[in-house]
């Protein structure tokens, strides 16, 4: 068994820098996208972590070629050759899917334009992750899934090589990404696509907007008008090359490190512009207290002499730092619009509520979200339930608790391996302020 990790604690204000490893959202849009473009594609900088190396897996398995070629800094490019026209699947191919949403959910309807079967499996945690829309939705065009009725991993979908469009109805209120996963390959359907949702509210909204905009990045027709809709035009998806941007919504656990010490931290080359959810951390972080800045690309966030609570609703991926925040706050929080987290790496909400009251915390699970009360919290173990994000609310919890010890820290893999160094290094800097200028950088490597 792997030790527990004792999460660094802080007395002082952190005052550090930290540059963040490239966005998994974008990075396996992009992959996927590159495998159906009209040439080769070629990806700066991008992600390395597990849900990226499975993404790779998936695609070259589906007949991608992907190859690793010097970059501009210490990340290698990926170079991508798309799927050949007439692929089929080798005899008897499983795709694993790890616990990786985007590929469980973006790799099915791309297999439904290679020809033969492709099995889908993954971690026992992912077998309970709900993937019935997306069967539902290559039922709906019209392509065979054998063993999916229970709407779980395993299943297998047997492509022909193509894919008629058509209206299809998808009640995706437990994810975003059964709307995403459709629209990222429907370009390349022989007819226009018509999407609609039918249910609840649609979760982590901004992550469709980003697939959306991604798709006429690289010349995709798409028509999102009427709320709820989406229509696509078949068409071709132009090749591209592309530097991914940091992954704002892991920069989450290194800005509630300048709240938990009531210090400072900086991120450099913050985007001016971007898709991703995770810029929401400048509305989110004041409510808290912080006084954030975004100048020069240089985003700095400072704590305040106390953590406040915050009322705030759809805080989708940024919800588990959003919990480990308020954990620490002086007034009561409530976060709304959560309930499909859920369905997330473990049930997050139930997660969340028994790791926070077992350091003494004050959490309830609502409908819809979590109340977090103010409590003296004191140290102990905090459980990961192998999700990434869970794994780091434990360690902003640690920073201001000492004696926090998280369990199965290595799952931060999911999405940042360098997380236990990036944040010693970032605590090193302040422990030594006259060599800041080093630490930065070795943080900036990931040391
Ligand atoms: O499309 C994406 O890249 C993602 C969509 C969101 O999923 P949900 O809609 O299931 O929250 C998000 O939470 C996940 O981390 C990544
Ligand atoms: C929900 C998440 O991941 P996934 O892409 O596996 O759904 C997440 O990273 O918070």
């Amino acid at each position: 068994m792997t030790a527990h990790w004792p999460a660094p604690f802080s007395a002082t204000p952190l005052d550090a820098t930290v540059t963040i490893p490239a966005s998994k959202s974008l990075t396996n849009r992009y992959l996927v996208l590159a495998a159906i473009a009209d040439g080769e594609s070629r990806l700066r900088a991008p992600l390395q972590s597990r849900d990226s190396d499975l993404m790779i897996g998936a695609l070259r398995a589906l007949g991608a070629g992907i190859t690793e070629m010097p970059g501009a800094g210490d990340v290698p490019d990926l170079v991508v050759t798309p799927i050949p026209a007439g692929f089929t699947a080798p005899a008897g191919l499983t795709v694993d899917c790890g616990l990786a949403g985007t590929v469980m959910r973006f790799v099915p309807p791309l297999a439904a334009l290679v020809s033969g079967a492709v099995k889908f499996d993954g971690d026992p945690a992912a077998l309970v992750r709900p993937m019935a829309p997306i069967v539902a939705a290559l039922e709906g065009l019209r392509v065979r899934v054998e063993d999916a009725e229970d709407g779980f991993l395993p299943f297998t979908v047997h492509g022909t090589g193509s894919v008629d469009g058509g209206h299809v109805q998808v009640d995706a209120g437990g994810s975003s990404q059964f709307i995403s996963a459709i629209l990222l390959v429907a370009a390349r359907f022989n007819t226009p696509l018509h999407l609609e949702h039918v249910g609840e509210s649609v979760p982590s909204v901004d992550h469709i907007s980003m697939t959306v905009e991604v798709l006429r990045s690289l010349g995709v027709v798409v028509d999102d008008s009427t709320p709820l809709n989406w229509i696509v035009t078949p068409g071709p998806v132009a090749a591209f090359d592309v530097s991914l941007e940091q992954d704002l919504s892991n920069a989450g656990p290194f800005l509630a490190a300048a709240l938990a010490t009531r210090g400072t931290v900086r991120i450099p080359n913050w985007p001016s512009n971007t898709t991703q959810v995770g810029d929401k951390w400048r509305e989110i972080l004041p409510q808290f207290g912080a006084t954030v800045t975004l100048e020069d690309g240089i985003l700095t966030v400072t704590g305040g002499p106390e953590i406040l609570g915050v009322d705030i609703s759809d805080t989708s991926e940024l919800a588990p730092s959003t919990a480990a925040i308020a954990a620490l706050a002086s007034t009561p929080s409530q976060l709304r619009g959560i309930s499909h987290l859920r369905g997330h790496e473990t049930d997050r909400l139930a997660a969340l509520v028994a790791e926070i009251n077992a350091l003494g915390g004050n959490a309830v699970e609502t409908e819809d979200g979590l109340i977090i009360n103010p409590a003296p919290l004191h140290g102990g173990v905090f459980h990961s339930y192998h999700d990434h994000r869970m794994a780091t609310a434990g360690a902003i919890i640690g920073l201001a608790v000492p004696g926090v010890e998280v369990e199965n820290i290595a799952t931060t893999a999911k999405t940042m391996p360098a997380f236990p160094a990036m944040w010693a290094a970032m605590v090193a800097q302040t422990a030594e302020p006259s060599s800041s200028a080093d630490n930065a950088s070795a943080v900036e490597a990931g040391a």
